[in-house]
């Protein structure tokens, strides 16, 4: 994004002095007054800075950056309910002034690669969750299937110190870039056989098996804590019939819970979001997200404040709602063959991973005043399958993703006017070492909104989204039907309001018509983004229009009719 092109320069590590004297990637044109501003970080006590109202928001979090070691990327600033999340824009365009607080939250990646190093010099990476420990990774070297990897063998050595099986990775090594040492420590035992008068003594290398327990691999578990712990659906609609996908996640989910396998909160996010384990704790299986722990909603976990009127971090969005959108996502990525109607084909022709409202219990979750055993403590939210990854696309340089991998991603985001796909948000999976590399959209919390006023696409810079689309992926785009939509989330329980269900139409019209006159998702995407935060987008001028063509009163399908007019025009004019 547009983070990664950003200069670093060291500064004053006073954030309060002048910003004259700090010395950010400013906007040439700035004069105006210096504010001091407050930023809240969690953990940490109210730090003051100094900055012009001119500053754009890349240069703050920059100076954040350089004073406080969080890097850029993984920075989200929240003013107001509101995440600053247009780089370019300045502090005044979000209106902020002298006194106010911006929120701090910060992103840790979960997953640290790891690489392990054999004394014949053989190397294996592994990409493990910080939180886990040091027998875990020894489990996972385990199951590589090498003779040298029998659990009971291995010795792991970082820093020329032999590491405790308990350690916890975060603890051991912060970067990407650890190598464990691996010694294959083969236990002996010796023999002694009575000959004549003299002993022989023999020294043998014990067998794994007679190495004692060979349940070593099994992790050692509590005891399951009966009801205190529980999973089931949430259905909006009696009839709706789960597909197995999901059945087997549900199930897999709680015997993970009744095993005594906690769910694991990330580290990553605005909000509270958990790693739900399988049966024997060595598999994450699904990312669930109670709608009580979304940014700014009553339990949520980062330190945002409450949100004063109901409205998301993004405009146009409902605290409380992005389970809803999460499910719809999946529910609405229809496979290519057609309709999704719940009953064969479990991925998408998005690849929108299986999700789930659910509810769930468990006393790990962020309750603020206090978790009892009980119904009441029950939490609601989306369960999604989890996906194993090598890591997500802000991690890596767009020119190597696959052209349809990206062009799956922005057909879904054009459809559901996605105000949040940042390139966190797109997993990385490769089939082996050498595999072709696929996209995962994930994270669709903020899809469907309201109003188009934050809609933002990271592949908007990415140089597949200039390509046009094939004739498959145009004939997807024909089969769509905003209409069987709105009501296909009915019959699963969520009737769209009436503004939500403009924007389903208007993008599937956008799409359709884009699609036909042989536009890129670049041309079509960038109707939808505004360029700065002050500057309406053309999808924006378009509503306008159409609003005041329509006479007072008039029903939605002459709304329709007018933005369909409108949008002719303005498309006919771009393809020329
Ligand atoms: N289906 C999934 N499979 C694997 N990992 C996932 C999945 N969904 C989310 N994650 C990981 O869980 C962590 C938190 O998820 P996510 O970013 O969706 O939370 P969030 O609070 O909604 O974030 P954001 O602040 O970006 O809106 C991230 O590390 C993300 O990569």
């Amino acid at each position: 994004m547009a983070s990664a092109g950003i200069t670093l320069r060291p500064i004053n590590e006073d954030l309060s002095v002048s910003p004259l004297l700090s010395d950010g990637p400013r906007n040439p044109h700035c004069s105006g007054d210096s504010i001091m501003i407050y930023l809240a970080v969690p953990g940490a006590s109210m730090i003051p800075m100094r900055v012009m109202e001119c500053d754009s928001i890349a240069s703050v979090k920059l100076r954040i950056q350089s004073c406080k070691g969080f890097v850029v990327k993984n920075q989200k600033l929240v003013f107001d309910g509101r995440e600053l999340s247009r780089n370019h824009s300045l502090i005044r365009d979000y209106g902020i002034s002298d006194g106010n607080v911006l929120h701090v939250v910060i992103r840790i990646s979960d997953l640290r690669v790891i690489t392990v190093k054999t004394a014949c010099g053989k190397k294996f990476k592994f990409h493990i969750e910080r939180g886990r420990d040091v027998q875990y990774v020894k489990r996972q070297i385990a199951m590589t299937g090498n003779p040298f990897g029998e659990l009971q063998n291995q010795e792991l050595i970082f820093d020329g110190e032999e590491l405790d099986d308990k350690r916890i990775i975060h603890d051991i090594c912060k970067n990407n870039d650890a190598v464990f040492h691996l010694i294959v420590r083969k236990s002996v035992k010796v023999r002694s056989k009575p000959i004549e008068r003299d002993f022989e003594l023999s020294v043998v290398a014990a067998l794994p098996e007679e190495d004692g327990d060979s349940n070593d691999f099994q992790v050692t578990t509590k005891k399951a804590p009966g009801k205190d712990v529980w999973i089931e659906p949430v259905l909006g609609n009696p009839k709706v019939e789960l597909p197995q996908v999901i059945r087997d996640l549900l199930h897999a989910a709680l015997a993970g819970l009744e095993k005594g396998h906690p769910p694991i909160m990330s580290s990553e996010g605005t909000g509270g979001a958990y790693f739900m384990q399988d049966l024997s704790g060595d598999e994450f299986i699904g990312v669930f997200k109670p709608i009580d722990e979304e940014p700014m909603a009553e339990n949520n976990p980062r330190g945002l404040p409450f949100s004063t009127n109901g409205e998301g971090l993004k405009r146009g969005t409902r605290v409380g709602e992005g389970a809803l959108r999460e499910v719809a996502a999946y529910i609405l990525d229809h496979p290519l063959s057609g309709h999704r109607s719940f009953s064969h084909v479990d991925i998408g022709f998005s690849g929108v991973p299986p999700t789930v409202m659910v509810k769930c219990l468990h006393g790990v979750f962020n309750h603020r005043a206090g978790f009892e055993h009980g119904p009441k403590h029950f939490k609601i939210g989306s369960l999604q399958m989890f996906v194993k990854n090598c890591g997500c696309c802000e991690e890596m340089g767009p020119r190597a993703f696959p052209v349809q991998e990206v062009h799956k991603i922005c057909v879904l985001d054009i459809r559901l006017a996605n105000t949040d796909r940042h390139a966190g948000n797109i997993l990385i999976t490769r089939e082996g070492e050498e595999g072709p590399l696929m996209l995962v959209p994930i994270d669709h919390g903020y899809c469907l909104p309201e109003n188009f006023e934050d809609c933002t696409f990271e592949w908007l810079y990415w140089p597949q989204s200039r390509q046009p689309f094939n004739s498959e992926t145009i004939d997807y785009i024909q089969s769509l039907d905003a209409e069987q939509d709105i009501a296909l989330l009915k019959f699963h329980g969520w009737e769209l309001s009436r503004e939500c269900s403009r924007t389903l139409h208007i993008t599937t019209m956008l799409l359709k018509k884009g699609a036909t006159r042989r536009l890129t998702p670049y041309d079509i995407g960038s109707i939808l983004c505004r360029e700065t935060i002050n500057k309406e987008s053309k999808i924006e001028e378009i509503i306008h229009e159409a609003n005041s063509t329509v006479l007072p009163g008039a029903s939605e399908a002459a709304f329709m009719e007018s933005i369909s007019q409108i949008m002719d025009r303005y498309l006919d004019e771009l393809s020329i």
